[in-house]
């Protein structure tokens, strides 16, 4: 019997509290990793992609006060595919601990993904995604001195950030290694930060100064592998109406075309729980499978369908 397989997106959460240092987040990942090695001892094939909306924008701000003739800074796109190859090597470090630590001989190995955009994307012109660290309202206008090519907004009550374009993903370039590695039994770690954005120029893959949303990249990988189920892991046990007001109510399980009405009336934060359901509707409508969106710490209880909102056909 093929074993089920399982693509699994990583929120901030994962890998980031209030610490940013290497220390902090790897001890961070590593308790990632004693969540997700469940999955594997629940006999799944994982497939594991993640964030990098505050390492990135951490790895942007380090370039900018190094920056100097012999030391240039280096664009977003390069600073996307070094996020993916630090937070990756942390998550590969970790799951392999994990894995020997759980008598489990399994590999892992982080794909340095690209992602393929449309060019003329409307994002290009209208930054949404958040990067970096966040700054009270009285610091914007001193860092918006310091940066006057930077566009900050204020981040779901949480403070402000900068953000930057997030085009949305027609094509994962490396989803045929992603299935043979796969296939062959090894867990990879794919699409860091939603891979890093690409566009098409005749046989030129050319980086563009933009972070896509790992949710999208997480559904189009799913759907490209025809993976059993999308999860997505972030921090709230699951999706609610009317989120954060006294009569919130948490949704256990709900049909694609219920929650598009949700969707389609604007109930749901663009810069949070928005893009996972729309996420999530993409791939169950395109393979008739199901979407999770639940809390790492509860992946037990996800695998045992006890917690967690399941979204259906
Ligand atoms: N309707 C909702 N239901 C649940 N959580 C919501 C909702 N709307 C906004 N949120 C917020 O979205 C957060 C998850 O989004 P975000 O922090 O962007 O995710 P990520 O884990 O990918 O970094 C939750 O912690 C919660 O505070
Ligand atoms: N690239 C991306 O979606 O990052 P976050 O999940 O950290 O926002």
């Amino acid at each position: 019997m093929t074993k089920e397989r399982i693509v699994v997106a990583l929120g901030g959460n994962a890998i980031l509290s209030t610490d940013a240092s290497a220390k902090a987040q790897q001890a961070a990942v590593m308790k990632t990793c004693e969540s997700l090695v469940e999955f594997v001892k629940n006999d799944k094939d994982l497939i594991i992609t993640h964030g990098n909306g505050p390492q990135v924008g951490n790895l942007l701000l380090q370039q900018a006060a190094a920056d100097s003739k012999k030391n240039p800074a280096l664009p977003l796109d390069t600073c996307g595919a070094m996020t993916e190859g630090s937070i990756g090597y942390w998550f590969q470090n970790s799951m392999q601990e994990t894995l020997l630590k759980n008598k489990i001989n399994k590999q892992v190995v982080t794909l340095i993904t690209q992602t393929i955009v449309d060019k003329d994307d409307p994002a290009f012109e209208s930054p949404t995604k958040p990067i970096g660290p966040f700054y009270e309202e009285k610091e914007v206008s001193e860092v918006e001195k310091a940066h006057p090519d930077w566009t900050i907004v204020e981040d779901s009550g949480r403070g402000y950030r900068r953000v930057v374009p997030s085009p949305k993903p027609i094509k994962i370039n490396e989803y045929p290694v992603i299935e043979t590695v796969s296939q062959a039994g090894i867990i990879p770690i794919v699409a860091g930060g939603g891979g890093i954005p690409v566009v098409q120029e005749g046989d030129r893959l050319i980086g563009k100064e933009a972070v896509i949303d790992k949710d999208f990249s997480a559904s189009k990988i799913a759907q490209l592998v025809d993976a059993d189920q999308l999860i997505i892991l972030t921090s709230v046990s699951g999706v609610y109406y009317n989120f954060g007001k006294p009569d919130q109510e948490e949704i256990f399980d709900v049909t694609a075309d219920e929650i598009q009405k949700h969707i389609d009336n604007d109930e749901f934060a663009k810069g949070s729980m928005r893009p996972k359901l729309e996420a999530a509707v993409a791939f169950v409508r395109s393979t008739g499978k199901s979407a999770v969106i639940g809390a790492l710490d509860d992946v037990k209880a996800i695998i045992a369908g006890d917690k967690g909102t399941v979204i259906h056909k």
